[in-house]
């Protein structure tokens, strides 16, 4: 397993430690959403802060419920981080409407820090997160402010109808994804099939190839989120985008290995993986 790198902590002389913010929906069950990426911020270093969009009721078994907050309790809680603590990146997850994906983009479009776009459409038992009509808001309001935007497959191919199934097909969708303005696509190969998760970024000039060795391990609630809260706090810690998804696709793959069982259904990646033996 690779050891991916923690951002250096404050040294207690003072200074603040990186702050990075994740906008995302409540999963009561603590695997995926904010409480995934609160804990990849903390395991790997920085200070993780949330502006929520929405609640769920969830658990091993799939979402129960879910229930969104009010457009202006979301630009509240944006504001009072931004303007008093300060943002030095931020990860956008399950923005659940239309309203919601506009008020956002809107907050993000006057921000100075990168931006991780995580398109969250369903939820790993196919629950929806994002209401059909909000696609829309996605690809022309959401997708430009995005440094990275970082749709699994299921998700680049409701954003651009390109239906993947090899790696030329990723190539193709990360092309029509960034037709949308983000600086940078990460199309997620983790539900294709092979011995390898293979990711690929590009920014449509540069193109990384980023490949773990497939955990057989059925517990695997949060992938997409502790990854993309990972790119950011990684981008917060002052990494370039393409060290920054390295990094971030070793710590999801380790927090993969170590997913444990919860519940009757899918239990959750361990976001503590790196606890043991490494400070
Ligand atoms: N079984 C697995 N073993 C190793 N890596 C995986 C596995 N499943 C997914 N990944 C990786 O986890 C990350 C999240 O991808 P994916 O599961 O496709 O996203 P999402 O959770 O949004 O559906 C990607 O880097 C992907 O390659
Ligand atoms: C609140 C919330 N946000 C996102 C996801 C997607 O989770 P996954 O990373 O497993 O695809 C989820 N299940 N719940």
């Amino acid at each position: 397993m690779v050891l991916p790198p923690r951002i250096p902590r404050p040294s207690h002389d003072g200074s603040a430690p990186v702050r990075v913010l994740t906008v995302a929906g409540s999963d009561s069950g603590g695997g995926a959403g904010i409480q995934a990426d609160l804990k990849t911020m903390l395991a790997l270093g920085a200070h993780g802060m949330s502006v929520i969009t929405a609640v769920t009721a969830q658990n091993s078994l799939g979402v129960q419920g879910a229930w969104e907050l009010p457009a202006e309790a979301v630009r509240a809680q944006f504001r009072s981080v931004a303007d008093d603590i300060g943002v030095q990146a931020v990860k956008t997850g399950m923005l659940a409407t239309a309203e919601l994906v506009e008020t956002v983009a809107a907050l993000l479009a006057d921000l100075p820090a990168p931006v991780v776009v995580d398109p969250v459409g369903v939820s790993k038992h196919g629950d929806p997160l994002l209401a059909t009509e909000a696609l829309d808001a996605v690809r022309t309001k959401l997708l430009p402010t995005a440094t990275v935007a970082t749709p699994n497959l299921d998700e680049v191919a409701q954003l651009t109808g390109v239906r993947v199934e090899s790696e030329n097909d990723q190539r193709r969708a990360a092309g029509a994804l960034l037709g949308h303005g983000p600086r940078w696509a990460l199309i997620k190969g983790g539900h294709l099939p092979g011995g390898e998760a293979v990711d690929l970024l590009t920014d449509g000039t540069e193109e990384h190839w980023l490949r773990a060795p497939r955990h057989d391990n059925r517990h695997t609630h949060g992938t997409g989120c502790t990854l993309a809260a990972a790119i950011a706090t990684y981008l917060a810690g002052g990494y370039e985008v393409p060290q920054a998804v390295t990094a971030a696709k070793d710590y999801v793959t380790g927090a993969i290995a170590a997913g444990f069982p919860l519940g009757a259904g899918i239990g959750p990646v361990d976001h503590g993986w790196l606890r043991e033996g490494t400070d």
